[in-house]
């Protein structure tokens, strides 16, 4: 088996200097796209791009869509809310020969509202061309699924691991003709709980098969790991201090206890609904019994997390999409990639344990160069946290001021 057929082994990786912190870039820059022409796309893709409203490609696009339209294995990082998601389906879509209808390429997410949402905007950007995307995701009706799949001449997949899995495995969906894997999220997708799953499905793959991982974060044993499964990647790489967006103002909260944070949130609860706030707390548990106890105080939330049924999972979202809910209490399954531009405020009802977790959770505010405010509730226990999180990033938490309203407005 060749290395490039081994199974990404985090254990194994020798513990090094953080990549990121040594040479962000390796190769000169290519310097040549500063507009959607640049890029030569198909005249119904960029009607597509400029339909969606987009004028210039954001950096990461600029960066990164080229070389993947030119077949190349790319690792693209870059901070949360400047278009990545537009960045692969673009590629995609440019790459997508509309004549020949087979799987062409597979994109992965980590949850199935980021893989619907992505399936959504691909959708979009595609409305003027002739391509079938599929969003592949479990929590639906299996046997349409399969109908589905094998009817529809699909072209593009986007989906979860279980249910690609599962499909690739009963032979509904053939991997043989896919030429572009994508690995949203990839950091996540190559952690711990997913590793096995994408290493079972990059096995099914061509050995000539195109990789691009995407994340606004990637952390060095990740980065180690993918001189495993890529061939020569072109590298965009975002150093630590950079990551945090400069629009997005961040603030905790001192508490003494645990019992104050529910007082605290009530008292924010004004300033919390002026446009839209995601809270996070770190279990299922923990956001019920938060959701119950605003409930009883009279309080309007909406609630959410990975052990509810999809049918109300995709109510729930849907409501928090179109904004007839305002306020969103859920844990890090809505963490990363959820796109909703109105949300300006992230609450940290319990601080992460993951530092990559905390970058993705307040960027789901401050979206595109937005402003937006993140709030941590800090007791006692998390002031070690909260330190190691300033100096990752090199980024300044400051004591939350009286006027945050303002700030929101
Ligand atoms: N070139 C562009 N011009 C204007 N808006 C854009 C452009 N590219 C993307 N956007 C918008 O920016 C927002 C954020 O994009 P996207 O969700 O792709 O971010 P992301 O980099 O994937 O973030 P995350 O790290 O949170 O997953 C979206 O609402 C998208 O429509």
């Amino acid at each position: 088996m060749s290395d490039r057929r081994d199974a990404p082994r985090t254990s194994e990786a020798p513990k090094q200097e953080d990549p990121q912190d040594v040479v962000p870039e390796e190769e000169p820059e290519d310097n040549s796209v500063h507009t959607f022409d640049d890029l030569q796309l198909k005249s119904p893709l960029l009607r597509g791009v400029f339909a969606y409203g987009f004028e210039k490609p954001s950096v990461i696009q600029q960066k990164a869509i080229k070389p993947i339209l030119t077949r190349r294995d790319v690792i693209a990082q870059a901070q949360s809310g400047t278009g990545k998601t537009a960045t692969f389906s673009i590629a995609l879509l440019q790459l997508v020969d509309e004549n020949v209808h087979e799987v062409q390429s597979l994109v992965l997410s980590p949850t199935r509202e980021l893989a619907t949402q992505s399936a959504k905007v691909m959708s979009t950007l595609a409305q003027y061309m002739n391509v079938k995307i599929f969003c592949l995701v479990g929590g639906t009706g299996v046997g349409q699924t399969i109908r589905n799949l094998r009817e529809d001449g699909i072209q593009i997949v986007v989906g979860t691991p279980g249910r690609v899995m599962h499909m690739i495995r009963e032979g509904h969906l053939r991997p043989e003709t896919i030429r572009t894997f994508v690995l949203d999220e990839a950091d996540e997708m190559l952690s711990k709980g997913f590793k096995d799953q994408i290493y079972e499905i990059f096995q099914t793959l061509q050995p000539d098969v195109q990789t691009a991982l995407l994340s606004a974060t990637m952390p060095a044993d990740i980065l180690e790991m993918t001189g495993k499964f890529m061939r020569n990647p072109r590298r965009i790489l975002v150093p630590r201090d950079e990551l945090t967006l400069v629009g997005l103002k961040q603030f905790y909260v001192s508490l003494d206890r645990e019992d104050y944070k529910l007082d605290t949130l009530c008292d924010l609860y004004e300033t919390l609904s002026v446009s839209q706030c995601v809270i996070f707390c770190n279990t299922k548990r923990k956001v019920e019994q938060l959701a119950e106890q605003m409930h009883s105080r009279n309080f309007t939330v909406s609630s959410m997390h990975g052990q509810m049924e999809q049918a109300q999972r995709d109510v729930i979202m849907h409501n928090f999409r179109t904004g007839s809910s305002r306020v969103l209490i859920t844990t890090d399954l809505l963490a990363r990639g959820i796109d909703v531009q109105q949300v300006s405020l992230v609450i940290n009802f319990d601080l992460p344990t993951e530092k990559e977790s905390y970058i993705h959770r307040i960027g789901r505010s401050a979206r595109f160069g937005r402003k937006g405010v993140a709030i941590n509730f800090v007791t006692s226990d998390d002031v070690a946290m909260l330190r190691e999180i300033q100096q990752f990033y090199n980024t300044e938490i400051d004591e939350l001021p009286v006027d945050v309203a303002n700030l929101l407005a």
